[in-house]
This record gives C-alpha cells, sequence and structure tokens, in this order.
C-alpha cells in the first residue's frame, strides 16, 4: 500500500463521517450561500498571458519534507504571495499528512483577493460542495486516485458550483484521461505521488502531448527563475509551487524573486 492508497483510505473514512454529521443537503445549502466564486482559471490565464501564472501554495508540511514551515501564519502569507505578484493561491487542507486544515482557506482566502484552489483529496461531490462552503474557488482532481468516472463526477459538480478544475496528471496513461474531461488546466505533477520522486522530466516529457487547447500547470519542485525559464520552453507558463517559497522567511520578496524576467511568450505577449 502506497501513500496515495493511505491518504485514500482515510479520505473516505472522513468524508462518511462528515457526511453523517452534514448530509448533501446541508452541505449543498451551505455552499449556496458561500462568497461567489473568484474565476481562478481565468486569473490565471491573464497572469501567464502578460509574464508567468503563479498558484503560490500555503503548506506547512508534507508526508516526504516533513515540517516545511514552524512559523506559520495563513492570513499573512495569503498577503505576502499577494503582494508578491502571485495570480491564485492553494491552500493544502488535508490534515493528517500535510497539517493543513480547512480553516487556513477560509483564512487565506479572506486576508486577500486572490482565487483560491483547494489543495486536498477528492472523491465525492459531498467533498465538491464542502470545498464551495469553505470558499474555495478551484478544486484539484488527481487523476492517479480517480476512476474517470468519478474525475467527470467531481468535474460536473465544480462546474455546478461555478469552480474551476485543476486535474492533475502524472503520466502519459493519466494525461490521457484527462484530456476526455472539459477542464481546461492540466497540472502535470513532477512529483510521483506513490514514491515522491520529483523530476522536472515529467514535464519536459509530458507537455508535448498536452492538447493545444489546454493550459500547463508545472507543479512541484520548481525553485529557481531558471527552473521556470528552462520548463516554459516546453510550453508551460503557469507554475505550481509550495515548498521553495515556503522555506524563505520573507515571502514576498521571494515571490517577486522568481516571477522576474519570464521568458517571453511565444508569439509575444
Ligand atoms: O512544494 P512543491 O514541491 O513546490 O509542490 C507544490 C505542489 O505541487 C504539491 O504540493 C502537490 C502537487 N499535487 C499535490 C497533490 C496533493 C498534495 C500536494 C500536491
Amino acid at each position: 500500500m502506497d501513500i496515495l492508497d493511505k491518504i485514500k483510505a482515510y479520505k473516505l473514512e472522513d468524508v462518511a463521517a462528515r457526511k453523517a454529521e452534514l448530509p448533501l443537503s446541508d452541505i449543498e445549502a451551505r455552499a449556496a450561500q458561500a462568497p461567489a466564486p473568484r474565476g481562478f482559471a481565468d486569473r490565471l490565464t491573464e497572469a501567464a498571458r502578460e509574464g508567468y501564472g503563479l498558484i503560490a501554495e500555503i503548506k506547512k508540511a508534507s508526508p516526504s519534507k516533513g515540517l516545511i514551515r514552524a512559523d506559520f501564519d495563513p492570513p499573512a502569507l495569503a498577503r505576502a504571495y499577494e503582494e508578491g505578484g502571485a495570480a491564485c493561491l492553494s491552500v493544502l487542507t488535508d490534515g493528517p499528512s500535510f497539517q493543513g486544515a480547512d480553516e487556513y482557506l477560509v483564512q487565506a482566502r479572506e486576508a486577500s483577493s486572490l482565487p483560491v484552489l483547494r489543495k486536498d483529496f477528492l472523491y465525492d461531490p459531498w467533498q465538491v460542495a464542502e470545498s464551495r462552503a469553505l470558499g474555495a474557488d478551484c478544486i484539484l482532481i488527481i487523476m492517479a486516485s480517480v476512476s474517470d468516472a468519478q474525475a467527470r463526477e467531481l468535474e460536473d459538480a465544480a462546474t455546478r458550483w461555478g469552480m474551476d478544475a485543476l486535474i492533475e496528471v502524472h503520466d502519459r496513461a493519466e494525461l490521457d484521461r484527462a484530456a476526455g474531461l472539459n477542464s481546461k488546466m492540466i497540472g502535470i505533477n513532477n512529483r510521483n505521488l506513490q514514491t515522491f520522486e520529483t523530476s522536472l522530466d515529467v514535464t519536459r516529457m509530458l507537455a508535448k502531448h498536452v492538447p493545444v487547447d489546454r493550459m500547463i500547470v508545472a507543479e512541484s519542485g520548481l525553485s529557481t527563475p531558471a527552473d521556470l525559464a528552462e520548463i516554459a520552453r516546453y510550453g508551460a507558463r503557469s507554475f505550481l509551487i509550495g515548498e521553495s517559497l515556503m522555506r524563505h522567511e520573507d515571502v514576498t520578496a521571494a515571490t517577486r524573486a522568481i516571477l522576474a524576467n519570464p521568458l517571453t511568450a511565444p508569439g509575444g505577449a
């Protein structure tokens, strides 16, 4: 049993417990009262046209790295990322593996004007309604952990709630499955969630197979402006970055630094 299987097992139990407490109709009523969605894909696309589109991640810890940031203040981090030029935020809400919390998403979103991705492991449309109830503007669909039918169901629910979905893939088979969905954003995860092995070669190899009408978001293991410039040559102009920014004391400065001097978009922009 690898880490992704373990996460899935406890997540399904957790969802069952949450559902027992708050049936679908109740969570849907909460979602209906949440602040209106901020257009996540639109904001990212716009930023990527002018430079790079950065999804900056609020991440306290991870199963592969342990504690990443001791001084962890989600609202302050959200403001720092916004000031540094991030287009969107990503907030880990999974507790057991990432020391995240639903509250962190609520706090980060309230502290900034940026659209927010709920970074968690989703299997059930109930969780999509829950994400919206928390204020999320976008959900993550991890192809390595769901069936095609589940992915479709999650995507449909996101669309119904006015949210976007980031479809995460790690190999060619997952990418081909993702191409059968409607979402525009394809996240290429450089980290294998089964082994934690991280290599930018994943983006280098998969980028050319992404359908031209989709936007590539290169995810994980990115830490320098040179990484971004190099990966941009493969057609990715949007990036999801957590750890390397979280490890800097001055998050605003680190965000500005990694976004400086973007490689000019093909065709100019
Ligand atoms: O911290 P990094 O290496 O910059 O990676 C960020 C993000 O890509 C990573 O947190 C991530 C990508 N896909 C995920 C799925 C679940 C949990 C976490 C992730």
